[in-house]
């Protein structure tokens, strides 16, 4: 598969050390204004810049016809717009707020939990995440679909950063040294605690999701999920 990639940081750098030892070719890189290569040649192209650059580096490929998935978090109040100049142009677009298969399985875990404590007021909900210092957004895309996942399995309204209140889910967002990404759902009662957590130990797992995505993609039109691409639930 011929590649290209958008953000040439973290996560780009990952995924091409990946994809070149799986046998794929890196035809273009565009980090902020710089760009090398051809994106024309590009058989699918992989987004992980940043918040503000997101919607115009996926825009770009769907114009010009390359199928796009990206990993960029905190720019989803454009995701609509994403989502109509997709059907207009019948593109291939992959958004996911997590691409590691540990945690696609743990978003499961999350919504059966969420179903089994919602007849339990007793508990009260708190998602904590942890990830490196320079993280630009909190909190992460991936608390926030946890607490989607919790909101639509339970009589909660909303998530809120820091957040009180019954029918609020409180997500709290912590900045470490060298944190690759800690999110952890914790129900507890003056009598006793349930948690369920998610460590990343490396960004390995976020690239090769990625990069399983951008082979699942190829030859499909359409806007799709990591669901679609692991064929789960
Ligand atoms: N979905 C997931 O699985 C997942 C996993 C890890 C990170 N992320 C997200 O991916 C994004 C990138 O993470 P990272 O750790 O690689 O960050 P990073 O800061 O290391 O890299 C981002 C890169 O984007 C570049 N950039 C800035 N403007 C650009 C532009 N206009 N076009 C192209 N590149 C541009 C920056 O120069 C930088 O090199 C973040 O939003 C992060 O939250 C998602
Ligand atoms: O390092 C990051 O930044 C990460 N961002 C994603 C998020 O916001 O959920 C996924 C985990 C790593």
């Amino acid at each position: 598969m011929k590649l290209a990639l958008l953000g040439y940081g973290k996560m780009g750098k990952t995924i091409e050390r990946l994809a070149v030892e799986a046998g794929h070719e890196v035809v273009f890189i565009k980090d902020r204004a710089n760009e090398r290569g051809d994106l024309a040649e590009a058989d699918v192209a992989i987004d992980f810049s940043t918040p503000e650059a997101a919607i115009e580096n996926i825009s770009r490929c769907i114009m010009d016809g390359i199928p796009i998935v990206s990993g960029t978090t905190g720019w989803l109040k454009d995701y609509d717009k994403v989502l109509n100049l997709c059907e207009e142009r019948n593109g291939s677009f992959i958004y996911a707020s997590n691409f590691s298969i540990g945690v696609n399985l743990f978003f499961g875990l999350n919504e059966y939990l969420a179903k089994q404590m919602s007849s339990w007021p007793m508990y009260d909900i708190n998602i904590e995440e942890i990830h490196h210092t320079e993280k630009k957004d909190a909190p992460s895309g991936t608390a926030i679909s946890l607490a989607e996942g919790i909101i639509k399995n339970t009589a909660k309204e909303a998530w809120q950063l820091d957040g009180q209140g019954d029918a609020v889910v409180p997500i709290h967002a912590k900045r470490e040294e060298d944190v690759k990404g800690t999110h952890e759902i914790t129900y507890s009662s003056e009598i006793d605690t349930i948690s369920i957590k998610h460590e990343a130990h490396s960004r390995d797992g976020f690239a090769k999701g990625a990069i399983l995505a951008a082979q699942w993609l190829q030859n499909k039109k359409g806007v799709f999920g990591m669901k679609d691409v692991l064929g789960i639930e």
